[in-house]
């Protein structure tokens, strides 16, 4: 049986190592971002994402965040280029963040927090679906944008709008034509470093790419995200929020950037 974890002081990101020692590894994830420190790397090709909204599938509170599932058994929606080899297919987004708009995210840029974190999972496609791919080394990318306060995001609205139908932990409902090309910003400019899932079980099997630009959300949306619950109908509520872990030492690790 998988062992249970949360966010909370007596199952969140302090107590992860008790039952997945790799918590404490070389490659984990979020990091602490200074661009100051990041290299430019002249070799890193463009980011290409080519998505097909017709891929998406469904909707889930899934009891740690909400996440958005597409159809992944052809190279429909895929990630190429930047600093991968190879295709990689989109499996799921979600997203992490804060109990206040003061914090939120996983990365963090010279120290500051933003109110929330995209989170576009991709596979790599030399491995025979997902489940393979998840715990090897170059088996996944991870686009991750930040959400930043300002005016409200329509683009958001549709994921917002599906809230009531997910509330609760293991409550799912279709979510069609979804395209999550509108979920970025106008720049693709990116930071990476090689990392980790940022819950159990932390398989250090991604390659993250960062987007430097930030996408906006407004307060009243970020309220929205916190409608939802960790805990599942019927039982004592608890709002899903904090849902994210602190940054990690870097162990040595170069970030690199595709912008100067
Ligand atoms: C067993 O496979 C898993 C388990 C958890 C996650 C989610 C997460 O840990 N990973 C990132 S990235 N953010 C997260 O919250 C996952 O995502 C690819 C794959
Ligand atoms: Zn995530």
């Amino acid at each position: 049986m998988s062992h249970s974890w949360g966010y909370d002081a007596s199952d969140g990101p302090a107590t992860w190592a008790d039952h997945f020692p790799i918590a404490n590894g070389p490659r984990q994830s979020p990091v602490n971002i200074i661009p100051s420190q990041a290299q430019f790397d002249s070799s890193l090709k463009p980011l290409k994402l080519q998505y097909d909204p017709s891929t998406s599938k469904d909707i889930l509170n899934n009891g740690h965040t909400f996440q958005v599932s597409f159809l992944d058994e052809n190279n429909s929606a895929i990630l190429s280029g930047g600093p991968v080899t190879g295709t990689y297919r989109l499996k799921q987004f979600h997203f992490h963040w804060g109990e206040s708009d003061d914090k939120g995210s996983e990365h963090t840029v010279n120290g500051v927090k933003f109110p929330c974190e995209l989170h576009l999972v991709h596979w790599n496609t030399k491995y025979a679906n997902f489940g393979e791919a998840v715990n090897k080394p170059d088996g996944l990318a991870v686009v991750g944008v930040f959400l930043k306060i300002g005016s409200a995001n329509p683009r958001l609205q549709k994921l917002l709008d599906s809230f009531d139908s997910i509330k609760a932990k293991g409550q799912q409902t279709t979510f069609l034509n979804f395209d999550p090309k509108n979920l970025l910003p106008a720049s693709l400019n990116f930071w990476t470093y090689e990392g980790s899932l940022t819950t159990p079980p932390l398989y250090e099997s991604v390659t993250w790419i960062v987007l430097k630009d930030p996408i906006s959300v407004s307060s009243a949306q970020m309220a929205k995200f916190r409608s939802l619950l960790f805990s599942s109908a019927g039982e004592q509520p608890r709002c899903m929020c904090n849902n994210y872990r602190p940054p990690q030492p870097i162990k040595g690790r170069k970030v690199r950037s595709n912008f100067k």
